[in-house]
């Protein structure tokens, strides 16, 4: 945790909109207090309609708090007239889903777009605008137009219009939802330079769960306008405590088994089936490896792996557990309580489904 002032800080912060043609008004924000720290690429989840945009769009102050108290890089968003909202918006970089490129202007002339705007001189611009060029990879595309490049070019344009400017903040609003698997990854690759190599906070608003998995060190997962849960994004996949963040959790780690995998897996094993969440530190092998001696009793592997999570090893594992009923009872007992395992029971006698593995298999199937 870092003492440091938070560069965003939001609180108690709710916007209602008024009902549509006089319907009820939506609280799109409902009482949200968060921090994020300089320096942090911090990620906010949710499914659509959870006010995710909503509260975007009040951090670079697009929208108006109805209550509550927004502060950016130490200045206070809330009450504030136009002219200090540039100021705060001229501090914040933001890219798009759709990219937002200019089709009639050269991916240079997009890039050099807010310098002009900021009225920075023409041999300046030339030079910032190579120098992100290069930044992104895309020196040998500065004379294309955006209909000429494919859709991980765009937003690597965007990515260095969005730091033209210096900003100490970006703001990247589903900027992967419209791209391939496979873009999606170098798209990340170059935030997390943009914010290991020029210290740029980044704020990640997702819907998809393998984003905030491999980049994001804190998230907060939203459902409803409120924030439901918040923390270290290892921690939130290691115990995700509430429900929403549950199923986010299972959509993206594929190592736990859906029920028809588990039924599979009974038909297979008729031993007591045990499902393992650990971080892999050394230490928890260490721990299995032990608790199965201390009962005299013998454990299997039979379905899981090792994912990572903040560029952090983390494991599901699913066991088949053999010995004396008894034994094989107490060290069940003990790994639920001591390691927060899930009991999934016998083929003949099984537990109810784990809530991870149960949704993992309705929504990811
Ligand atoms: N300008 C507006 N006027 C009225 N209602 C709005 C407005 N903007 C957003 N809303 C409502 O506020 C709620 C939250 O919307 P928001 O776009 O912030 O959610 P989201 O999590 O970003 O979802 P999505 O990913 O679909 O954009 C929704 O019910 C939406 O209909």
């Amino acid at each position: 945790m870092t003492t440091a002032a938070p560069i965003v800080s939001l609180r108690g912060v709710s916007k209602v909109f008024p009902g549509r043609r006089g319907g009820t008004p939506v609280t799109a924000v409902d009482d949200v207090t968060i921090d994020i720290a300089e320096g942090e690429i911090f990620g906010v989840i949710g499914y659509s309609g959870a006010g995710k945009s909503t509260l975007v769009r009040l951090i670079n102050a697009l929208e108006i708090a109805t209550s509550g108290t927004i502060t950016v890089a130490g200045a206070e968003v809330t009450g504030q007239g136009e002219r200090a909202l540039r100021r705060v918006r001229a501090g914040i970089g933001m890219i798009f889903q759709q990219f937002n490129l200019m089709g009639s202007r050269t991916v240079a002339g997009n890039v050099a777009y807010p310098l002009r705007v900021a009225r920075v001189p023409r041999a300046q611009r030339a030079a910032r605008v190579a120098e992100l060029l290069e930044f992104v990879g895309l020196t040998d595309k500065a004379r294309a137009y955006p209909n000429q490049l494919s859709g991980g070019q765009k937003q690597r344009v965007g990515i260095a219009r969005a730091l033209a400017t210096s900003p100490r903040i970006l703001l990247a609003d589903e900027s992967t939802s419209a791209l391939d698997p496979e873009t999606t990854q170098d798209v990340l690759t170059l935030l997390r330079r943009v914010n290991a190599e020029l210290g740029i906070t980044i704020v990640v608003i997702t819907h998809e769960m393998d984003v905030v998995r491999s980049i994001c060190h804190r998230i907060a997962v939203m459902e409803k306008g409120k924030v439901v849960e918040v923390g270290e994004a290892y921690d939130v996949f290691a115990n995700p405590r509430h429900p929403a963040t549950a199923r986010f959790v299972a959509s993206s780690l594929h190592d736990v088994p859906s029920p028809a995998v588990l039924q599979r897996l009974r038909n297979r094993h008729p031993g007591r089936l045990v499902l393992l969440r650990m971080k892999s530190d050394g230490a928890a092998s260490g721990y299995l490896t032990r608790t199965l001696r201390e009962h005299g009793i013998e454990g299997t592997i039979i379905y899981g792996g090792i994912s990572e999570i903040a560029e952090r090893p983390f494991g599901s594992l699913t066991l088949e557990i053999d010995g004396a009923v008894d034994d094989v009872e107490a060290f069940v007992r003990e790994v639920v309580a001591s390691a927060g395992a899930t009991d999934l029971g016998t083929a003949s006698s099984p537990s109810s489904l784990p809530l991870l593995g149960r949704i993992n298999g309705e929504e990811s199937a």
